[in-house]
Formats: structure tokens, C-alpha cells, sequence
């Protein structure tokens, strides 16, 4: 069982997808981490040196192999969606999780992360408010289930996204 976590930077898909991972005794995977042991160096330096659509080739190339190795929890980048075949890819052979959050929660999380490339800009809001205007109907395209992240913890969002993947059939209840 391929379990696929979508959502914008920030949203929570490496923190939640590593808890649910631990809990349903799956492999966790991160296809940004994956591509920096690729590329060898951080995404950042990366999208500084080469730019952007080099970036997104690489993610298109290990989000392909990330959905064959098995079963596993497959955290995905912020922009993973942005591209048509990955969302189809990721959309036929896995179960995929949206963790929705606003822009004004995301930039409370991330104000002081200076990891994410994309916002490294003057106005973060801002940036945030026009990735979430650009993708929220992309992650809405790619998944099966959308789960709201504003206020719960990250152990109550664990146990949404499998209380939902319960009624979905797709996980056996838990006794
Ligand atoms: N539900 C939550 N409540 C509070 N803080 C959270 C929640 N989910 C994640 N966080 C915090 O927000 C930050 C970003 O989370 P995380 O790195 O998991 O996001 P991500 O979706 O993997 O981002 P990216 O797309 O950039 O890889 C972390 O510091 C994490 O601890
Ligand atoms: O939102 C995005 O476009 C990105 C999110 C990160 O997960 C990384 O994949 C990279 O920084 C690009
Ligand atoms: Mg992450």
C-alpha cells in the first residue's frame, strides 16, 4: 500500500507522514530528501545554481521511482503536483492525502525557516497566498482525501489520516 501525503510547505507532510509511517509500520519516504542525496547538495543551493524547471525535472525522475519501490508513506515536495504526470502517477498508484492549511497558519509555522526556497522573498505571506491560489485546486486534482490542518496536533492529524483511510477501506480497522 502506496500512502501519498500533498500539500503545500509547511503543511506538515514530513512530520506527519513520519508519525503515520511509525504507526503503520511502513517505510517512510521524502522525495525531497531523495532528490538531495541525488543531487548532492541542499534543494536550496540547488535552485540557486540551476534553477527551477531543472529541479522540477529531477522530482518528475524520483517521484516515479518513489511510487514503485513498495509499499511505504511517500511524503511529497510542495510542488510535486505542479507538474501533470506526476499528479497522474501519483494519483494511480497511491492513496493520496491532501493536508490543506491556510497560508496565514503555513506562514506562522515557517517565518523562520530559511530552508524553503521559495520563500525567501521579501513578503512570505504573500508568496504563501499566491502558491495556495496556484495549487490548492492542483492537490484537490491529485488526491482522494483532503484533511484539514489548522488546528489539531500532529499526532491527532496521524489519526485522522487513518481513521479516514479506515473508512476508505484502504486500511483494516484497528481492534
Ligand atoms: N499540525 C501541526 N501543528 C503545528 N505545527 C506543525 C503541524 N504540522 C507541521 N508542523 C510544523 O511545521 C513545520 C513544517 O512541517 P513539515 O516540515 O512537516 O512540512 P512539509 O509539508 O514537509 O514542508 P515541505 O513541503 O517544505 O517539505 C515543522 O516545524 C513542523 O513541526
Ligand atoms: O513548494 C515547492 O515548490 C517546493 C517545496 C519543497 O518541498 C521542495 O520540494 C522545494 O523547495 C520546492
Ligand atoms: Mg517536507
Amino acid at each position: 500500500m502506496l500512502i501519498v501525503l500533498v500539500g503545500l510547505p509547511g503543511s506538515g507532510k514530513s512530520t506527519v507522514g513520519r508519525q503515520l509511517a511509525r504507526r503503520l509500520g511502513l517505510p517512510f519516504r521524502d522525495s525531497d530528501h531523495d532528490i538531495e542525496a541525488r543531487i548532492g547538495c541542499s534543494i536550496r543551493e540547488f535552485f540557486e545554481r540551476e534553477g527551477e524547471a531543472a529541479f522540477r525535472d529531477i522530482e518528475q525522475e524520483v517521484i516515479r521511482e518513489l511510487t514503485q519501490v513498495g509499499p511505504c508513506v511517500l511524503a511529497t515536495g510542495g510542488g510535486a503536483v505542479l507538474r501533470p504526470a506526476n499528479r497522474e502517477q501519483l494519483r494511480r498508484t497511491g492513496c493520496v492525502v491532501y493536508l490543506r492549511s491556510a497560508p496565514e497558519e503555513l506562514f506562522r509555522r515557517l517565518r523562520h525557516d530559511s530552508q524553503r526556497p521559495l520563500l525567501q522573498v521579501a513578503d512570505p505571506l504573500q508568496r504563501l497566498r499566491a502558491l495556495y491560489e496556484e495549487r490548492d485546486p492542483l492537490y484537490r486534482e491529485t488526491c482522494h482525501y483532503v484533511i484539514e490542518t489548522g488546528r489539531p496536533s500532529v499526532s491527532t492529524l496521524v489519526n485522522m489520516v487513518m481513521m479516514q483511510l479506515e473508512l476508505a477501506g484502504v486500511l483494516q480497522p484497528r481492534p
